[in-house]
């Protein structure tokens, strides 16, 4: 008999110990079959070798009846014993060489990825689909290894140099895959030519669900539609002032008109400051480290701010259940990687979050975009570094390198703040000046630029790079002004909170960009495209 040829879609892997009260797991993966599962993998950690044989005869009677192939976890005697479809392997258990020998030509043998360094050692195996995971952290799985996070999951697609493998193997994703972030997770790894997602591979989401069929009737429907939100749905121009003053009116009212709660987890030195400029910019903030409401609040959140500069290992918890909770009503998440090269401690938090879901931009000074992208980074403090880099010629080109790698590998939005700013969707990269040496003396006022942004974001999800320009424009604009006749850091930062007050009001905000006043501070952007290759191109020039 040929080996069957398999649909992935839909890959369901079993956890006893998941069940909901007084349900079978025979009945609960019934369910699931019925609502679109297309493949089943039997995992049981707990059971002694004849539990498992007479488990894997149990269910494999149900997948027979729905022409599912059932693949059992780990254990090839079972595999063999119970007649399964197939066997999936990680890297203690029997190795594929082995297990193909045993099981013959015609059984399916899977195996787990967790890193680039596990796809090589694959070479040449006679397998026939991969487990790539886990993408986020899970509790289905204690012991697993460190999160791909999106950036991790990029660079093994985009991988061309494993021969030896089926070329388009299949691949399914594990790890924290659920009906929130599911379409994150195929958007985000869309695109590579390499290697492709069939499906996802999922545990605890089905497992534990009260009703597993209309659950995974959702999950299909997810797997077909086009994704709900990507950050750049919405075309938009900027090549003249005009045009900047259109997006900006546009993104502003829609602020104006929906008042949106963001939720901030953010360090206690800035928390008054943050909520006032969120105030002021036209959200309501709420700001909550209560692990029990994440939830609650992600139902009605309009976006997410996560900020770790006090985060201590005691606050990962909260940060993996606030990401997920927002990620699945589709939330936009701002993070904001507070002195990520300082510590040891801040560069793991900072990989727990970017491992705990979508984040859909991150924004860091210097040192910590360049933490995020891999850099060994001596920072003072929670500042940023001695910065290597000016604004001019071939240190601009290296930045604007820097923030649109960064994002590409995110396939995010990253930020990158000094005295220019820089934004990248990881497609067009643009620096913005403005801003006035007097945030630098005001503490709160970086972490507060994230506010801003995830009130801008929150109402304007299908447009998310344009409305993270226009935060930093408004931004910096109302830093200017309020820098106008005060006296020093502290009258300032009064003046800005009513600056950008003035600015998200409906009266006049279309009135004050228009303003000459405008044109006198002497912003300016400047914007560069990527060429037919993907190389950034020349840079464009536009004055406010
Ligand atoms: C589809 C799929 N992918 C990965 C795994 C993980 O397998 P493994 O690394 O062997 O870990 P355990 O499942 O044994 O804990 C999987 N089971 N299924
Ligand atoms: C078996 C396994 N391998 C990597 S993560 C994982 C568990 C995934 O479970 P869940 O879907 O509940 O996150």
């Amino acid at each position: 008999m040929p080996r069957p040829s398999v649909d992935y879609s839909l890959y369901l892997v079993t956890d006893s110990g998941l069940l909901p009260k007084n349900r079978s797991l025979a009945e609960q993966v019934e369910r699931a079959i019925r609502g679109g599962v297309t493949v089943v993998q039997l995992r049981e950690k707990k059971l002694s070798t004849a539990e498992f044989i007479k488990r894997g005869r149990e269910i494999h009677e149900i997948t027979r009846k729905y022409n599912v192939p059932l693949i059992i976890n780990d254990r090839v005697d079972v595999a063999l014993a119970v007649d399964a479809e197939g066997l999936h392997v990680g890297w203690d258990d029997c190795d594929v060489k082995t297990a193909r020998e045993l099981l013959g030509p015609d059984k399916i043998i899977g195996v787990s990825i967790t890193n680039l360094d596990e796809l090589s050692r694959l070479h040449g195996a006679d397998c026939d689909y991969l487990g790539v995971g886990p993408i986020y952290a899970t509790n289905t799985k204690p012991d697993h290894d460190p999160p791909l996070g999106i950036s991790g999951l990029r660079d093994l697609l985009q991988r061309k140099n494993f021969e030896g493998l089926p070329s388009k193997i299949p691949i399914v994703v594990i790890g924290g895959v659920n009906t929130g972030n599911l379409q994150w997770i195929k958007w985000a790894a869309s695109g590579e030519e390499r290697m492709s997602i069939q499906g996802p591979a999922v545990v605890s989401a089905i497992i534990s669900s009260e009703d597993p069929e209309d659950l995974c009737l959702s999950f299909r429907k997810l797997l077909t539609a086009p994704p709900a939100f990507a950050f750049s749905q919405h075309e938009f121009k900027l090549d003249d002032a005009a045009e900047v003053y259109t997006n900006i009116s546009s993104i502003l009212k829609n602020v104006h008109e929906h008042k949106s709660m963001i939720h901030h987890i953010t360090n206690d030195v800035v928390k008054n400051f943050s909520a006032n400029v969120c105030l002021a910019a036209g959200g309501s903030p709420i700001m909550s480290e209560n692990i029990e409401e994440t939830a609650d609040l992600a139902r009605i959140n309009g976006a997410f701010v996560l900020n770790m500069g006090t985060a201590s290992p005691d606050a990962h918890p909260l940060f993996f259940e606030a990401i997920r909770s927002n990620n699945q009503f589709g939330n936009p998440v701002v993070f904001d990687p507070v002195g990520a090269g300082a510590s040891k401690l801040r560069r793991s938090t900072t990989a727990v979050i970017l491992g705990a879901g979508y984040i859909d931009v991150i924004k860091g000074n210097e040192g910590e975009i360049r933490t995020v992208a891999g850099e060994t980074v001596e920072m003072r403090g929670v500042d940023s570094v001695d910065t290597i880099l000016d604004d001019e010629g071939e240190s601009s080109k290296t930045k604007a390198l820097l923030v649109s790698t960064v994002a590409q590998r995110h396939k995010n939005i990253v930020v990158m703040t000094g005295v220019t700013d820089w934004v990248s969707d990881g497609k067009s990269v643009i620096a913005i000046s403005g801003g006035h040496m007097l945030q630098g003396v005001v503490t709160g006022t970086g972490c507060s630029l994230g506010t801003v942004i995830a009130t801008m974001i929150a109402n304007n999800r299908n447009c998310k790079f344009l409305s993270v320009i226009v935060a930093i424009i408004v931004y910096n604009y109302a830093a200017m002004r309020a820098a106008e006749g005060v006296e020093g850091p502290g009258s300032w930062a009064v003046a800005f909170i009513d600056w950008l007050f003035r600015l998200s009001g409906q009266s006049g905000m279309d009135a004050l960009f228009r303003k000459p006043e405008f044109k006198e501070l002497g912003m300016s952007l400047e914007i560069w495209g990527r060429d037919s290759e993907g190389n950034l191109g020349e840079s464009k020039k536009v004055r406010l």
